[in-house]
């Protein structure tokens, strides 16, 4: 069985990391989604265990003292981090996971899984940025701008991702995304891997006979 393909969504804030992961899952109900911790409190709506596990910061320190986060970073005054155990037994069993988590955290999961799907979300433009998170009315302003500064040095790491897809439609987003984990799992067909050792086994001369 093929491991599954750990997928990371990453972008700046506002950009529809959300709205996109949600969007993909629903067309694609096999895919999990990571269920981060965080030390930021729910939102209206937000249930504890779908949305996030909501910590206190005590809590959130236990669970990095106990080595269980894959990942964590401090991000516009909160802790957010991955529950370790979860990614590992969802690759195990053979299953595509998706992260949706900010840029820090995403490079430190680039550090320990190089093997990983890295895509970073773009917006059409900054413009648009502002009026998503301006329009989703959750923040306060000073929350508003510190996000948009962070935005803007989060863009510039944009490099060290695999993939950049521009978010300016949700269903044209997931169809790339999709297309990309498709592409990645043709590159991961075990029988690849095989038939390219069978070829690398074959002495020259054999090479030779064989043809
Ligand atoms: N393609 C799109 N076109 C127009 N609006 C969009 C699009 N994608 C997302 N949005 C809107 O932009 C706002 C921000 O989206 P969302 O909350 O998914 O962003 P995010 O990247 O997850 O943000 P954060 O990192 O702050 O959690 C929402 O109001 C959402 O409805
Ligand atoms: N490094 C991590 N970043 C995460 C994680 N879970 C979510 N996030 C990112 O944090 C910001 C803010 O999220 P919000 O829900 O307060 O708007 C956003 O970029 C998320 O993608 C995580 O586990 N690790």
């Amino acid at each position: 069985m093929n491991r599954g393909l750990l997928i990371v969504l990453s972008g700046p804030s506002g950009v529809g990391k959300g709205t996109v992961c949600s969007a993909l899952r629903g067309k694609q109900p096999e895919l999990i989604y990571s269920v981060s911790a965080t030390t930021r409190p729910p939102r209206e709506g937000e249930r504890d265990g779908v949305n996030y596990f909501f910590k206190s910061r005590e809590q959130f320190q236990d669970m990095i003292r106990n080595d269980a986060l894959l990942e964590y970073a401090e991000y516009v005054g909160n802790f957010y981090g991955t529950p370790r155990d979860f990614v590992e037994k969802t690759l195990d069993e053979g299953k595509d996971i998706i992260l949706e988590i900010e840029v820090q955290g995403a490079l430190k999961v680039k550090e320990k899984f190089p093997e990983g799907v890295f895509i970073f979300l773009l917006p059409p433009s900054l413009g648009e940025l502002k009026q998503r998170i301006v329009g989703r009315g959750t923040e306060s302003q000073a929350t508003i701008e510190h996000r948009l500064s962070v935005a803007v040095e989060e863009m510039n790491l944009l490099y060290h991702y695999d993939y950049a897809v521009v978010n300016d439609d949700v269903d044209s987003a997931c169809a790339r995304i999709g297309a990309i984990m498709t592409a990645e799992h043709c590159k991961r067909e075990r029988f690849l891997h095989e038939l390219f050792q069978e070829l690398n086994d074959l002495t020259p001369a054999q090479n030779a006979r064989e043809r």
